[in-house]
């Protein structure tokens, strides 16, 4: 089966069943990368990767959520020292958008990180270490307004110099919660994009970042530890600029993954009513039923929650369980943020009904009913179409 998406000729056709199923050679390259930067595996280990990428392929769109959830989860022990369970670094929050850096990063402690940074515009960093004590907050990006155009290049450095002394450090980046559109302050984050990739740090990359990159694609394409997550307005403008063409929802998932191979490899989870996350190579949904609540906030919480499970994955690539090594750690901490966040949406909403808020759901995220195995069915109705009740039952 061969599909074209829209106008745009020039892109190769992409053939669905044989790209689902194969790993072509820029994908084995990639493959070869994340061997690399992981600390290298023995080639049979390489091999069951692949092959485990193309029986995964095999087995069915909807991932195995659950049970990737569980495999990619630390045990807590009494050996381990501050910092093994993940160091992760958001960089977003300015003058109008404190909310969204501050979800995002109590959501990685809230799951598991041992610690937490945010790196925000001065004004931001008050409020943001305001909400939470737990946060390490740096106040180092500037808006234009508050510098002149002459000391602009300066302060690139300084911004630079600062977040040089503490990317190395970072099991994970997340861009763009809360960054706003300050063009002064998106061209310092496209430099600090380009410090964290030569410093092969994965980068999630999310709201006003996800405005940057599409607007410079060179940013992240072709960088295997790149995660792109669009919501619905998000994923439009990337379509249209790197397929140059429109939303096709009724092949969704064949768009996600040529969207994934044209960007060289890179992961895109598309959030939805299901999510649908590909890298080019494989496509997976999840689809566990969540919450019908809608309120803002809960992309931020998934973007601290793929950083999370995503160095999780990483740093589990190499055991033995070929759940876990033969799947690209991208793909994997997707899967597993997806889930936890749909399910923790879920238990909020048992509570909270139409009153649930974002903070809600965070405080469900380690709850037992929403870790342990198992997803449970809504005891509540969703709406007149899906369960034949009325909306007045949400409240
Ligand atoms: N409490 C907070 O501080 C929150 C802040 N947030 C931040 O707010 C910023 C904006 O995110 P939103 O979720 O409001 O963005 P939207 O989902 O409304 O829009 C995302 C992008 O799509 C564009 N867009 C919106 N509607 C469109 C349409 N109908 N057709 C075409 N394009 C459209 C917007 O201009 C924007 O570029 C981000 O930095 C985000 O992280 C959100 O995360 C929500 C919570
Ligand atoms: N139609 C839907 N049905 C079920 N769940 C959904 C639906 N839309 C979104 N979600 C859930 O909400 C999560 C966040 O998606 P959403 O579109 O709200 O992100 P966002 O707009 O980027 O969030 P934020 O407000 O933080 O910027 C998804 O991962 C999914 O779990």
């Amino acid at each position: 089966m061969l599909i074209k998406y829209g106008v745009n000729h020039h892109l190769p056709p992409y053939n669905s069943v044989i790209g689902c199923l194969v790993a072509p050679s820029s994908i084995l390259r990639r493959q070869q990368f994340l061997v690399r930067i992981l600390g290298g595996f023995s080639s049979q280990t390489y091999q069951n990767r692949v092959g485990g990428i193309r029986s995964m392929a095999a087995c069915g769109v909807e991932a195995d959520a659950e049970s990737i959830l569980r495999a990619i989860t630390p045990a807590l022990e009494s050996s381990k020292h501050k910092g093994q369970a993940g160091k992760i670094a958001v960089v977003g929050g300015c003058r109008e958008y404190t909310g969204a850096p501050y979800f995002a990063a109590i959501s990685a402690l809230k799951i598991g990180a041992d610690l937490s940074h945010v790196f925000c515009t001065k004004d931001a960093a008050p409020v943001i270490k305001g909400y939470s004590p737990e946060l390490i907050v740096h106040p180092i990006l500037e808006e234009s307004y508050s510098i002149r155009d002459e000391d602009k290049s300066c302060v690139t450095q300084r911004v630079l110099a600062e977040i040089d002394k503490w990317l190395e450090r970072f099991d994970c980046l997340v861009v763009g919660p809360g960054l706003g559109r300050d063009p002064f302050l998106l061209d310092c984050v496209s430099e600090i994009i380009k410090c964290a990739q030569h410093l092969n740090v994965p980068i999630i990359v999310d709201g006003d970042g996800l405005f940057l990159v599409t607007n410079c694609l060179d940013l992240v394409s072709g960088y295997p530890l790149a995660v792109l997550i669009p919501n619905v307005n998000e994923y439009k403008p990337l379509i249209d600029k790197v397929l140059n063409c429109e939303v096709n929802d009724r092949e969704a998932n064949q768009q996600v993954q040529f969207l994934a191979k044209q960007m060289g490899g890179i992961t895109i989870l598309r959030k939805g009513k299901s999510d649908l996350i590909g890298d080019g190579d494989i496509v997976k949904s999840v689809s566990t039923y969540g919450s019908p609540r809608r309120c803002g906030g809960q992309g931020d919480i998934l973007s601290g929650s793929v950083a999370v499970f995503l160095s999780w994955a990483l740093g589990r690539s190499n055991v033995a369980d070929p759940r876990i090594s033969e799947v690209n750690p991208t793909l994997l901490g997707c899967i597993a943020a997806s889930a936890l966040l749909r399910k923790a949406a879920g238990a909020a909403f048992e509570r909270k009904r139409r009153s649930t808020l974002t903070g809600d759901i965070i405080d469900c995220l380690g709850r037992r009913e929403v870790t342990r195995a198992g997803i449970s069915s809504p005891s509540y109705s969703l709406n007149t179409d899906e369960r034949g009740l009325s909306a007045r039952e949400h409240l």
